[in-house]
């Protein structure tokens, strides 16, 4: 493609130089990441965090690019460096104009927790409605066909636009993706052209990166403000603290708004009845009542199950076909899991609550089928949110019966100090820092009619501390622990 073809309204800074020379450079890619340049490819400074990419326009140079993207002047370089005010919009919008192909219909869905299961449930809910549907997320990849482990939420935008160029090459049609407060923040989905957006609720998360939780909601709000076109349906959670702002976010930036849930008017939820691992709930609809029956456990699955119904009827499936589809849902992968089932009948799931909100949710939605005690396995991530530990700590104490604290990707940190700062607001915790033998010693506690869930790394594989990954699966090992038993 040529330089020229990336000229546009967004950034008329750069017209004057397209129109001439550097317009007629040919590029072979895109990367932000001097170490992924390949001959003949366009380099994109962005000032990151730790690293200006500015300072590795050189390196870019010498593994062949052609020419660079900066916002700082740099006239020191062997290869032409153009001026964009804003590198990071530029990069989503130069990559999604270069692989220049996505599935027709896109939707992506914001929120707190909750993002990784709307996501897999609208993918099903298409797929039921026949058409060839994908979902990108923090699981990974899941197309026809097509199953990749996941490593950032919200993919940066050369990799993400490589990856929808190539869905839409294999025929799919339909892809509902995950927008992260960091991808939205970073301009990741500003080339993604979506046909409708979710919001699922808000909580504590990510105060490493937001300095506050204003900000962290108005990075979420982006979703609505920049990314989805003027005047598209936006669907929103009705049931969150947060909705009402939402919404308001929603209608300001011109969308329609839908909501869903208890308080929805577009799906309300009337009722809900819980079963051991299944629910029953009737919903709402243009005044017809819709029975569903729901083949998973909690009722914020109930809320996610809705969001998702609400974007597929958005994206033109008939809200009888969606609603029945919910029927079928499986859970996304380490999600409330049920990892297996004890000769006496205790039940064990794996679940992804590394958050507050999560693990009062995850506690909260067990208790109704829990006929003994419940028994959690956590711990917090290092180089995370210090404070979200004792937050955690205070919930797992008030919410189960049983608490033991291990630990969960210490990575550079000390585990005994991430550990001591959950059990600070933790009195009465067992601590276990090696995960494999807390969970032997939860699965050892079990007695007929409690629940044990071990929470916090759901669909991970690994094991991260002191800068090296051992593979790890909880839910290999609770299968494994209630063996033993
Ligand atoms: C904190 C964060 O979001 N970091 C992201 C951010 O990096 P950064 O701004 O810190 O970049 P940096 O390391 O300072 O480097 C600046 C630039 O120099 C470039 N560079 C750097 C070194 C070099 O040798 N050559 C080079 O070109 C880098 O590629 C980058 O473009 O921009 C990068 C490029 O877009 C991202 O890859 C990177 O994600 C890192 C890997 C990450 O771990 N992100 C996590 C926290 C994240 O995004 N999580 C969210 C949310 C998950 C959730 O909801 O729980 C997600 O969407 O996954
Ligand atoms: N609607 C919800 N409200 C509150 N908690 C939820 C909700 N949905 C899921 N959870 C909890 O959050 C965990 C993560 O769910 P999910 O992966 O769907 O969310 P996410 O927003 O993608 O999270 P992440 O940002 O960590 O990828 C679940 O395992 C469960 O404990
Ligand atoms: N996307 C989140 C996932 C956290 C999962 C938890 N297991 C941990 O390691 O803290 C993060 O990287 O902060
Ligand atoms: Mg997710």
């Amino acid at each position: 493609m040529l330089m020229r073809a990336l000229a546009g309204t967004a950034f008329p800074e750069l017209n004057a130089a397209l129109a001439g020379r550097a317009g007629a450079i040919e590029i072979t890619g895109i990367s932000a990441d001097s170490r992924k340049i390949k001959a003949g490819m366009l380099f994109v400074a962005i000032a990151g965090s730790k690293a200006d990419g500015a300072a590795y326009i050189e390196d870019a140079a010498e593994k062949g690019a052609q020419i660079a993207v900066s916002a700082a002047a740099v006239d020191s370089a062997k290869i032409p460096v153009l001026q964009v005010d804003n590198p990071r919009l530029f990069l989503a919008l130069a990559a999604a104009r270069f692989f220049g192909s996505q599935p027709e219909t896109m939707v992506a869905v914001t929120g707190t927790a909750g993002k990784t299961s709307v996501a897999a449930f609208t993918r099903q809910i298409w797929a039921q409605a026949g058409h060839s549907a994908a979902m990108i997320g923090t699981t990974g990849v899941m197309a026809p066909g097509r199953k990749d482990y996941g490593s950032l939420t919200t993919p940066d935008p050369a990799v993400l636009h490589a990856l929808l160029a190539e869905l839409a090459g294999d025929g799919v049609t339909h892809a509902a993706m995950e927008a992260s407060s960091h991808g939205l923040d970073q301009y990741r989905l500003d080339g993604v052209k979506l046909a409708a957006a979710g919001f699922t609720n808000l909580g504590r998360d990510h105060m490493d990166y937001h300095p506050t939780v204003e900000h962290y909601f108005g990075a979420k709000m982006h979703l609505f403000d920049r990314v989805l076109p003027r005047g598209l349906p936006a669907v929103i959670n009705a049931d969150d603290e947060w909705s009402g702002r939402a919404a308001e976010a929603a209608k300001a930036a011109g969308h329609e708004v839908l909501t869903v849930g208890r308080k929805g008017d577009f799906l309300t939820l009337k009722r809900v009845e819980q079963k051991r691992d299944s629910q029953f709930a009737e919903v709402l609809h243009n005044g017809a009542i819709h029975e569903v029956r729901l083949p998973l456990a909690g009722e914020f699955q109930i809320s996610n199950a809705l969001v998702a119904a609400g974007l597929a009827i958005a994206t033109g499936v008939e809200a009888k076909d969606a609603l029945a589809a919910l029927e079928k849902l499986e859970g996304a992968e380490g999600r409330l899991q049920l990892a297996g089932k004890a000769a006496h009948g205790a039940l064990a799931y794996v679940d992804y609550a590394h958050k507050p909100d999560a693990l009062e949710k995850v506690l909260a939605a067990v208790r109704p089928f829990t006929t003994g005690r419940v028994v959690v396995v956590f711990g917090c991530g290092g180089d995370r949110d210090k404070g979200k530990r004792p937050i955690m700590g205070e919930i797992a104490t008030r919410l189960a019966d049983i608490v033991i604290v291990t630990d969960d990707n210490p990575r550079s940190e000390e585990p005994e100090v991430i550990r001591s700062e959950i059990i600070a607001a933790a009195p009465g915790a067992v601590e276990i820092g090696d995960r494999r033998e807390a969970i032997i010693h939860a699965a050892s506690l079990l007695k007929t009619g409690d629940t044990l869930i071990v929470a916090g790394k759901g669909h991970e594989e690994g094991q991260t501390a002191n800068g090296v990954t051992r593979p790890f699966s909880d839910l290999a090992e609770v299968k494994k622990a209630l063996e033993g038993i």
